[in-house]
């Protein structure tokens, strides 16, 4: 999820922001999370629409004559069967670095309206195909919808909401993608006996939180910090006013502004990111994405009915089975939120990564002492039994941990100036290993056979002890005090940015220019330099637009920047 732009996140005036939770903003909570649904949808989708004995027959007719003479481990192996699934990643992954771009440049309204269009274009596409080729195209198109829809909507929702319920936004997002991999799963349980075209129901359906997000995103405003970002400060109060349903916003419409000025001062995030100083936050949040994929979650949710046939479940079985999973995943994404900030997030990262680890273990072994290594036979009731038993909690470990705070965490982490590319390289890891675990599973399940639940529980126990040693608890640290503890208190990233030098940042206020400095405790505060100075303190380059928005001066107040929060 992104999150990529500056956000003033209250820094101690908070309380003082006026307004409460209008109608308006519920509408734009239930229309934004329209993009989660949509990414859920297209990830939950697909197995059981490979599983449907119409689209086989149309699509992958040879497949289906190897699939009857192979062993239960290759039943499935074919790139191209995977590259239907995982090819909207992989558009997705540089969708999402273009969406970072449009947000700023176009508007967040704008993107999710582009982030629409592209899934009525593609669920056409898809729903419509006669060739593999129109369907790949499809689901390509789809991916940019993808990845334009992550960056933008959890953005616009995080601005939109009242301060007070940005943080739990961000896991509601990841409840919006459960539920959307759980009506995919039903809807596919439901359509399977439609002959020939219950595979095309499933695919339409998606059109419609696809139309949702489109024709909304089109009544909706934009953010008024996307707004004033973009020089249209009285349009971005009226906003304002609107969804806090109330005249007086002076202060945050102040703390936008801010935010917006200091957004302009960091012109290269890309570059910022880099420096050693921010080793921590550039490890972690790509490491995060990577864990919480290479875990095998996706090999559970794309290729659940072709795992229960692989041991032995009918074909309807199999999609009744992979229904129970999804509605365990939604209702302990739900426990997530309940809990997240009473256990902490290094707790539930560690306790669910050892859920995951000992189910997948469990799973590996009641399969290999079923089919063995040759992948013939099946697995007798109870031991298929307890087999979706340890898949349901393993889902449920996943879903109360890595899930949610696989963008919780590297969210959280950035300080200001590597929010918008820390969120970024979060995002491009999470839908690159996407597509990777997606575009392979069918293959390794072939190569390794029950070997591979083995190696997503090796990668686990990974995962586990890079929790213990390098995550740092960020549970109840107010925002701009995270780095400060992530930085300078770690037992190890202490010791990796040692002797780097504070950030140091600029900002151009008319003619003159701010430095930026950090105190002891990670705030900033701001002071005037000449540009010769700000070389020499390392400022970052700033050959880029730091020009002061129009919007600053035409507020009228504030000729300089006494104090930056954030
Ligand atoms: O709930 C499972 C889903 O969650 C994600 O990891 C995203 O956070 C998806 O990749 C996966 O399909």
């Amino acid at each position: 999820m992104a999150g990529g732009a500056i956000k003033v996140e209250g820094g101690g005036r908070s309380h003082l922001y006026t307004g409460h939770t209008t109608f308006a903003v519920v509408m734009i909570a239930i229309v934004a999370a329209s993009g989660g649904l949509l990414f859920g949808y297209d990830n939950g989708i697909t197995g059981g629409v490979i599983s449907m004995r119409n689209f086989a027959e149309l699509f992958f007719p040879e497949e289906l004559a190897q699939h009857a003479n192979s062993n239960g481990y290759c039943m499935f192996n074919d790139q191209i069967l995977q590259l239907f699934t995982s090819s909207l990643f992989l558009a997705g992954a540089f969708a999402a670095l273009v969406g970072m771009v449009l947000c700023k440049k176009m508007g967040r309204r704008f993107t999710m309206i582009m982030g629409g269009l592209c899934f009525i274009i593609g669920t056409i596409l898809v729903a419509s195909a006669f060739h593999i080729a129109q369907l790949v195209i499809g689901r390509l198109v789809l991916g940019v919808g993808v990845g334009l829809a992550t960056q933008a909507t959890p953005l616009y929702l995080s601005e939109m909401a009242p301060y007070n319920m940005r943080g739990a936004l961000n896991i509601l997002f990841q409840l919006a993608v459960t539920i959307g991999i759980f009506a995919a799963q039903l809807i596919n349980y439901g359509t399977q006996h439609i002959y020939p075209w219950g595979w095309r129901l499933s695919l339409a359906l998606a059109g419609v939180p696809g139309l949702m997000l489109f024709l909304g995103a089109l009544v909706l405003p934009d953010t008024p910090n996307s707004l004033i970002e973009r020089g249209k400060l009285e349009q971005g109060e009226k906003v304002l006013q609107r969804i806090r349903g109330v005249e007086d916003v002076t202060v945050e419409l102040e703390d936008i502004v801010d935010a917006v000025n200091v957004s302009r001062t960091i012109v290269n995030p890309w570059a910022t990111i880099l420096r050693r100083r921010y080793r921590p936050q550039l490890v972690i949040s790509i490491l995060i994405p990577t864990f919480q994929q290479w875990v095998g979650i996706n090999a559970i949710i794309f290729y659940a009915p072709q795992l229960f046939q692989t041991t032995g479940s009918g074909a309807n079985a199999a999609l009744l089975n992979t229904v129970i999973i999804g509605a365990v995943n939604v209702a302990c994404t739900v426990v997530a939120i309940l809990v997240v900030d009473r256990f902490g997030r290094k707790f539930l990262l560690i306790e669910g990564g050892i859920q995951l680890v000992i189910c997948e273990f469990i799973v590996g072994a009641l399969i290999a002492s079923s089919l063995g290594t040759s992948g013939v036979g099946t697995i007798e009731t109870p031991k298929a039994n307890a087999m979706i038993a340890f898949i349901c909690i393993y889902i449920a470990g996943f879903a109360w941990s890595w899930g949610p705070l696989g963008w919780l965490v590297p969210s959280e982490i950035q300080p200001l100036e590597t929010r918008a590319a820390g969120t970024g390289v979060n995002t491009f890891c999470n839908l690159l290993m996407t597509f990777v675990v997606g575009q392979t599973f069918l293959s390794m399940l072939c190569a390794m056979k029950f070997g591979v639940f083995f190696f997503f529980g090796g990668i686990g126990l990974i995962a586990i002890l890079f929790a213990i040693f390098f995550i740092p608890e960020t549970k109840n640290v107010p925002i701009e005090e995270i780095e400060e503890l992530v930085v300078h208190r770690h037992w190890f990233w202490r010791r990796v940015v040692a002797g780097t030098k504070a950030p140091v940042n600029a900002l151009r206020s008319g003619s003159s220019i701010v430095q930026i400095q950090r105190d002891a405790a990670g705030r900033s505060r701001l002071s005037m330099v000449n540009p010769e100075q700000a070389k020499q303190l390392g400022a970052l380059d700033m050959t880029g637009d730091t020009a002061a928005p129009r919007s600053y001066s035409a507020m009228g107040q504030r000729p300089d920047v006494e104090q930056l929060r954030h």
